[in-house]
């Protein structure tokens, strides 16, 4: 066959089933069950984009009528994605335990034998799910630390960020993307869904060492601590793009690509700020910084917090380096 009609049929790319296969075989102690374990996830995800795309039609939007452990009104997808998540990974068998934001308490799945922990927030920026912008999942994945077949310890959870073993987050918006670090590099997946599957289309991502957008909500803006008023004053100074979606995953997912920092400070209603470090500042803490990016509280990289509860909040500064070392020497 020649180059000619070869064209004819441009080759479709790398699956992530091929590309998790590939990535297994460079470790050959690789046991197989934390590709299963994406594979897993990859599956809930496609599932849960389904419902999101048709959630207008299926009666699926607004709220669920009960409130989680942070108090925050529920939506209906934010219990779904949350359903389908836990099944998958029951099923998978690789998962022992979830932490949730969902759930107040740890979620044991009965796999005894399953080595992992996963801390995922099913469903990110729920203010946006019924108003069509981008939202997302997020999650991080450890090894169990107490021996399998035993019950799970609050030590197999509350594990810092350094210990993640893998993280990534879905992206549903124009596109839908899964985005994942095992400690190796980044790389993005983008979803075909007349096929169903999840192809390689951005492969080892760099993030701009600085950058010109600021992320943060500055409706707030009276109750942040002088170091953040003096780094937004900083970033109008130089006349920088404010962009805010109000969806964590959205938000850093464009810096990520372009270049930016997103920051969500403490403020007077939320002393330890909003985001929770277990399943949302960990694993896009991984992520960043296997980037080229980085991540902090404003003083403590967040990878080396030591988590004391599981739904933990931390103020969280996240983006391109040189950006967040500047917010970090507003301090
Ligand atoms: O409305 P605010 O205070 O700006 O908060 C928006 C932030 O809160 C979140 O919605 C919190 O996440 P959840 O939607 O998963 O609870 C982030 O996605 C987003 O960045
Ligand atoms: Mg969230
Ligand atoms: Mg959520």
């Amino acid at each position: 066959m020649n180059a000619e009609t070869e064209k004819l049929a441009l080759p479709v790319g790398t699956t992530l089933d091929r590309f998790i296969k590939k990535k297994q075989d460079d470790f050959p102690f690789a046991s197989g069950e934390l590709s299963q374990l994406l594979r897993d996830i990859a599956l809930a995800g496609k599932i849960i984009n389904r419902e999101i795309n048709r959630s207008g039609l299926l009666g699926i939007e607004g709220a669920f009528g009960a409130q989680n452990v942070q108090g925050e009104e529920q939506q209906k997808l934010d219990v779904i994605a949350d359903i389908r998540f836990m099944r998958a990974l029951r099923n998978g068998g690789e998962v022992c335990a979830v932490v949730s934001e969902e759930q107040n308490e740890i979620i044991d799945l009965d796999n005894p034998n399953g080595r992992y922990i996963i801390a995922m927030d099913p469903l990110d920026g729920s203010s946006n799910i019924d108003v069509n912008v981008s939202i997302g999942t997020i999650f991080s994945i450890y090894r169990r630390l107490s021996p399998v077949g035993g019950p799970v310890q609050m030590e197999d959870v509350l594990q810092p960020g350094v210990a993640q073993v893998a993280a990534g987050y879905l992206l549903y918006g124009s596109s839908t993307m899964l985005v994942y670090t095992t400690g190796r590099g980044v790389n993005g997946f983008t979803y075909e869904a007349g096929l169903g599957e999840f192809f390689l289309s951005h492969q080892n991502i760099q993030t701009p060492l600085d950058g010109k957008i600021f992320s943060i909500n500055e409706g707030a803006y009276n109750v942040f601590e002088p170091a953040v008023k003096k780094y937004i004053e900083d970033c109008k100074e130089q006349r920088f793009s404010g962009r805010y979606i109000g969806s964590l995953v959205a938000d850093f997912h464009r810096n990520l690509f372009k270049g930016g920092i997103y920051i969500y400070p403490r403020t007077d209603t939320a002393p330890e700020g909003k985001l929770r470090l277990l399943y949302e500042a960990n694993a896009l803490a991984y992520i960043v910084e296997q980037a080229g990016g980085k991540a902090s509280n404003g003083k403590t990289r967040i990878l080396e917090i030591e988590p004391k509860e599981l739904h933990q909040r931390t103020p969280l500064f996240i983006g391109s380096k040189k950006m967040v070392e500047k917010a970090e020497g507003c301090f």
